[in-house]
């Protein structure tokens, strides 16, 4: 059974597009990023799944529940790290935090504890006297606290320095690693590259891909980087795409059987062969253009 199971979600803000048509589904224990640029429709979708706003058309599972209906239910087990936090300034930090974990059941004071601690996070500081960055790391152990078995996370990141994104990432690796699954959303692709095993790419509402992040990069184009005295017409076949010939070195990309290009450099006096995937962010842009 899936996790998340999204069919044909449609929303509008009135006239305003939201999404349209999105279906995905996503399994249990996997970390699943959702990317795309912003206005493409990525909180829309979170929000939707955790009945925070209503659908237009379509409907969405979440345990195998329906999203609405069960919203209530589904919940207890949903932890969600919203792209920006809002709190009551005046609170204490501890206050917030065991404010929040009185709606689910059990004790989490011990949690609260060692996930501060690890987000460096101070407990007594009144939140109109944090950073920006602190704020989310409030969202963050807020999101965790009652050991939720899947978490939405969405733009997770922004405001944290590099040291804490590399804590926060490792916190995240953990929990999934004890059977949590995660929805990321992010526009940072270097990021979505680094945690995830599949991967959605929404543009304007739309879902125009899903795979996994390594077939992504297996069925895309190579980049093919040859050196020696060579003419480069000869690399002019289907297949090859932005030929370049400059100083001895010649560059092309490359979609098709590898062992086309393999046979015809091997005909050639060469000094260097480099081939090389396209990274997240190469294929992302090719979408996108
Ligand atoms: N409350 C609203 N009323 C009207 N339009 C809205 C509302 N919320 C979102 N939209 C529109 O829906 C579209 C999708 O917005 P959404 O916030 O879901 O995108 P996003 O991918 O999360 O972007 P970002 O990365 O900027 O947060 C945008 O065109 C946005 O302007």
């Amino acid at each position: 059974m899936s996790v998340i199971e999204v069919n044909h979600l449609t929303k509008y803000y009135g006239k305003a597009r939201g999404i349209n048509d999105v279906s995905f589904k996503v399994e249990d224990g996997e970390i699943f990023g959702f990317i795309g640029p912003n206005g493409a429709g990525k909180s829309t979708t979170i929000r939707l799944l955790l009945s925070l706003i209503y659908p237009t058309s379509g409907d969405a599972t979440i345990f195998g529940k329906d999203c609405i209906k069960y919203g209530p239910e589904i919940r207890k087990d949903i932890g969600y790290l919203p792209s920006e936090v809002f709190y009551y300034d005046r609170m204490k930090v501890k206050d917030l935090l065991n404010y929040s974990a009185s709606f689910y059941p059990g004790d989490h004071t011990a949690r609260m504890h060692e996930l501060s601690e690890l987000m460096e996070l101070e407990l007594e500081r009144k939140i109109e006297d944090l950073s920006y960055g602190n704020r989310k790391k409030v969202g963050i152990v807020q999101g965790l606290l009652h050991r939720p078995k899947l978490l939405f996370l969405d733009e997770p990141t922004s405001g944290l320095d590099p040291l804490m994104q590399r804590k926060f990432f490792d916190l995240i690796r953990d929990e999934n690693k004890k059977g949590v699954t995660v929805f990321f959303s992010s526009h940072i692709l270097g990021e979505v590259q680094r945690l995830c095993n599949r991967v959605a790419i929404i543009k304007e509402g739309r879902i125009i891909e899903i795979d996994d992040i390594r077939n992504l990069q297996k069925d895309n184009y190579k980049k093919v980087q040859v050196t020696g005295e060579i003419d480069a017409s000869c690399f002019d076949f289907p297949g090859v795409t932005s030929l370049e010939h400059m100083d001895g070195l010649v560059r092309f990309l490359y979609k098709g059987d590898i062992n086309v290009v393999m046979r015809k450099i091997a005909e050639k006096t060469v000094s260097d062969v480099t081939i090389e995937e396209p990274t997240l962010e190469e294929i992302f842009m090719h979408y996108y253009e």
